[in-house]
């Protein structure tokens, strides 16, 4: 099973450093692991950093990718749509993107469980860039699951959609994590679907790696006082899980 670490990983905007020396115990396939910090605190700079669109200090290191696998596939927060596309051919050029111009049969129907799945297969034929921001957002998914990567780093995924969709899209990527043996990365502001989805959790704050680790250990009301300045308390909901239940803002 793929495994991701980082090792003294820094990254820095010209003379600006976003952070500096994350270090990380191995992260393994199967798992979601939330990356979790306030605004500004460099979740989309790190993701950059390990997906080498950004270099810095330190090393990523993937281990045990399989033959045919991308190592690491970044989905961004904003996903445009410039591009003059229907939802399928969008998704079939991210399949192909970087191979071959040929297409087999059983390409095509991994697209078409993909859509099935995400529940849009009917916005196959539509025009990219009249789609909602929530299904765009339900498409770039579908464009990162098909390129079949190893480590798959998901920028605020759930962003643009209702409640329902993304309870639904959090239970697939639970379970096509498990099932495909994928690595999945998930930068999140909604701390509830990182406790309910993800079973690590990451926390970056001024700069810094402050916590990692089984997000039940890790997302406490200290953590929430110090990194969120919010009065809070974790308490299980009707159905036994936790959430955050958040009684007010520090001053
Ligand atoms: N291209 C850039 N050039 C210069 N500074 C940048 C650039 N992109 C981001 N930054 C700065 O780097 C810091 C981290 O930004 P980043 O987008 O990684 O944070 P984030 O944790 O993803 O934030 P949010 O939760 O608001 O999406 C911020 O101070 C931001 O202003």
């Amino acid at each position: 099973m793929v495994t991701l670490a980082l090792d003294k990983v820094g990254a820095r905007y010209g003379r600006a450093t976003v952070f500096e020396d994350i270090t990380t115990a191995p992260m393994h396939g199967g798992e979601l692991t939330a990356l979790i910090g306030p605004n500004a605190a460099g979740k989309s700079t790190l993701f950059k950093r390990i997906a080498s669109l950004l270099s810095g200090p330190g090393t990523v290191v993937v281990e045990e990718v399989r033959e045919g696998r991308r190592p690491i596939c970044y989905m961004p927060q904003d996903t445009g749509a410039n591009a003059v596309l229907t939802v399928y051919e969008s998704i079939l050029l991210a399949a192909k993107q970087g191979g071959g111009w040929r297409v087999a049969d059983h390409e095509l129907s991994e697209i078409d469980s993909i859509l099935k799945a995400l529940r849009i297969s009917d916005l196959a034929f539509r025009d990219l860039g009249a789609l909602s921001g929530g299904q765009r957002q339900l498409v770039a998914i579908a464009q990162a699951l098909v390129r079949k990567p190893e480590v798959l780093l998901m920028d605020e995924p759930t962003s643009a959609l209702d409640l329902f969709r993304q309870i639904e899209v959090l239970e697939f990527m639970a379970s096509i994590a498990k099932s495909e043996g994928m690595a999945v990365l998930i930068a999140l502001h909604d701390l509830n679907h990182a406790l309910r989805y993800c079973s690590q959790t990451m926390v970056i704050n001024g700069g810094r790696l402050i916590a990692s680790g089984p997000t039940r250990e890790v997302i406490t009301p200290e953590l929430l006082r110090d990194v969120y300045r919010v009065d809070a308390r974790i308490e299980p909901c009707s159905q036994g899980r936790l959430q955050v239940i958040v009684d007010g803002a520090l001053g």
